[in-house]
């Protein structure tokens, strides 16, 4: 028999033999997850609707931490490999490799210092010989090395996991497999690579390749099992350890998929430079469009949940996995193609013609201009179908209840999308000043809703999407005013809205902007007081708001809050 197919009937039974010592039936809330979490003012449910949940066990002020969790195992993107430390995540003095630390036998880690290496030794040794094989296995089979870093983390995690579920300490692996996988929605291809990946990878562990390549030698010709017998007793495998191995980086690449979390640079980059797991966050906190929490990338791979805004008792705490400001459709498309199900979160079930949703594809009512026509929502067919409700032949307004042809609302919709796109691919190609004049068109021809055109509504994603690169642009060619006002718009339409919570970090990232361009235009005042004085005092308003409400979603002590602070002082 086959060595690899005879791990995998193995690992079959080794799995069962294991259940008994699971935390929790799926489904189940364990003792241990409700003592790990029992520091927060959080209570845990699990019910039909919501599956595992969380919801505030007494009345919660914005900015209160609900969760904080160590992940199980995290890494630094490949982009950012040598940018920032794989312990503690700080930036590596400024991109300067030459001031960082690493391992000499794969150069495939870095360190901050010689105490962040020494943290991390006991779980990089056992990883050490692997590590600089996963580029040749990602590119062989087809996978993303960052996938195949992170599930390696986590099986060299297994390997260390204390008993004794300490806060301080990582959740511990096992977690990890409790965490939901929609692995029905997963492609047989995605199983098919993924499997072959974690063979090789298995091939390359420390002692596994002594064993493989003996194996070879004898011309494949003998099971592990009657290898087994004629090794030495200090080289015989245990084939259940590498079957279960294979399998439960199978079942991790899975739990990747469906709940890894980016951690953002923890000083004032957006990117998400780090991936982790974090099964306690990913088990209790369902998405929601209208979330309550905000999770935060803090220091050493710790996540935590911080509630954006008045919270009453028995509420859910939700946090959203997607962009906030975009149709119904597409955050569901969303959902559906990264985490692998449909949303059917408060805003996402509201009747469209109710929801701050039908604003954001809205096409203004030419009759009554106060509102706009309802454009139905898609729905799922089975578990991945999604259907366009093209039935109708006209959409009507959904105030005055005006009738205007479906070909009409969304050819204007199309011929907005096409001149986004076009503007877009002006940008790639660096056609800066191209760019700006074609959504500078797109964004003006909507100021016609009086004169009998088919025009967008303000809140429209098609126009919030046009002016971020617009005012890059602007930022580009150092048009500090056209920017500054471009952002004003962003901001009110983030703000009035609704489609993003209050204290929402997008609000934050859009003021610090305003109070940095604001603080450009002082300068270039020459010398007029006055002028410089008004622009100050924009940017001080601009910034202390941006510090309160970054210490609210982030916390106090967080590096953006403190990125925000020291900007305030610089203007005061
Ligand atoms: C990260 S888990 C959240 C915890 C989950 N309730 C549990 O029992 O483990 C994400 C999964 O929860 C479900 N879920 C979370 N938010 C949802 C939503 N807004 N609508 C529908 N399903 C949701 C989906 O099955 C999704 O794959």
């Amino acid at each position: 028999m086959d060595p690899i197919e005879n791990q995998h009937t193995q690992a079959h039974t080794v799995k069962k033999n294991k259940k008994k010592k699971k935390p929790t039936a799926s489904g189940e809330i364990s003792q241990q997850c409700r003592d790990l979490l029992s520091a927060f003012p959080v209570e845990l449910q699990n019910t039909r609707a919501k599956g595992r949940h969380a919801i505030a066990s007494e009345s919660l002020e914005p900015g209160t931490t609900v969760c904080r969790e160590q992940a199980t195992s995290y890494i630094v993107r490949s982009p950012y490999i040598d940018k920032q430390c794989h312990v503690c995540l700080n930036s590596l003095d400024h991109g300067d490799i030459s001031h960082s630390f690493t391992c000499d036998a794969c150069n495939r880690v870095y360190y901050c210092s010689e105490e962040c290496r020494d943290h991390d030794r006991a779980m990089h040794d056992s990883m050490c010989s692997v590590i600089n094989r996963l580029d040749g296995i990602a590119s062989e089979c087809s996978v993303d090395v960052d996938l195949l870093r992170l599930m390696l983390g986590l099986l060299a995690r297994r390997a260390q996991d204390p008993q004794d579920g300490q806060t301080s300490t990582p959740t511990p692996f096992e977690y990890v497999l409790e965490l939901v996988h929609n692995r029905e929605k997963i492609s047989s291809d995605f199983i098919q690579v993924i499997t072959q990946a974690c063979e090789y990878i298995l091939w390359f562990t420390p002692d596994y390749i002594i064993r493989i390549q003996y194996l070879l030698w004898e011309k494949n010709s003998f099971t592990a099992t009657m290898l087994n017998d004629i090794l030495p007793e200090d080289m015989k495998m245990d084939v259940n350890e590498l079957a279960l191995q294979e399998s439960l980086l199978i079942s991790s690449s899975q739990s990747i998929n469906s709940n890894a979390h980016g951690l953002g640079d923890v000083q004032s980059r957006n990117t998400d430079s780090a991936l982790g797991l974090f099964p306690l966050g990913a088990m209790f906190f369902n998405h929601s469009c209208e979330p309550n929490c905000n999770f935060v990338g803090l220091r050493d791979g710790k996540l935590e949940f911080r509630t954006l805004k008045k919270v009453i008792k028995g509420d859910e705490l939700c946090v959203s996995y997607i962009d906030l400001f975009a149709p119904r459709n597409e955050r569901r498309g969303n959902l559906l193609y990264t985490k692998q199900f449909w949303c059917k979160c408060r805003r996402c079930s509201t009747p469209m013609e109710k929801s701050v949703d039908r604003f954001l594809n809205g096409v203004i009512c030419r009759q009554c201009h106060k509102d706009v026509y309802v454009i139905p929502p898609a729905h799922i067919d089975g578990k991945t179908s999604v259907k366009d409700d093209e039935s109708a032949a006209t959409y009507s307004c959904a105030q005055c209840h005006h009738a205007a042809p479906h070909s009409l609302v969304a050819g204007t919709i199309e011929r907005a999308d096409n001149q986004y796109n076009q503007a877009i691919g002006m940008i790639r190609q660096r056609k800066y000043g191209r760019a700006k004049d074609i959504f500078n068109t797109l964004i003006k021809a909507q100021d016609n809703s009086k004169t009998g055109n088919f025009t967008l509504h303000n809140f429209n994603a098609i126009l919030m999407n046009s002016c971020v690169p617009l005012m890059n642009c602007y930022v580009f060619e150092d048009n500090h005013m056209a920017a500054i006002h471009v952002n004003r718009q962003i901001l009110s339409k983030l703000r009035d809205s609704g489609a993003v919570p209050e204290n929402s970090p997008e609000i934050g990232d859009f003021l610090i902007n305003l109070g940095e361009l604001c603080l450009n235009v002082a300068k270039e005042s020459h010398g007029k007081a006055l002028v410089e004085e008004r622009w100050k005092q924009e940017a001080e308003t601009a910034l202390k708001e941006c510090v309160k409400l970054r210490e609210i979603a982030f916390g106090p002590a967080h590096g953006k809050t403190i990125a925000a602070q020291e900007l305030l002082q610089s203007c005061q």
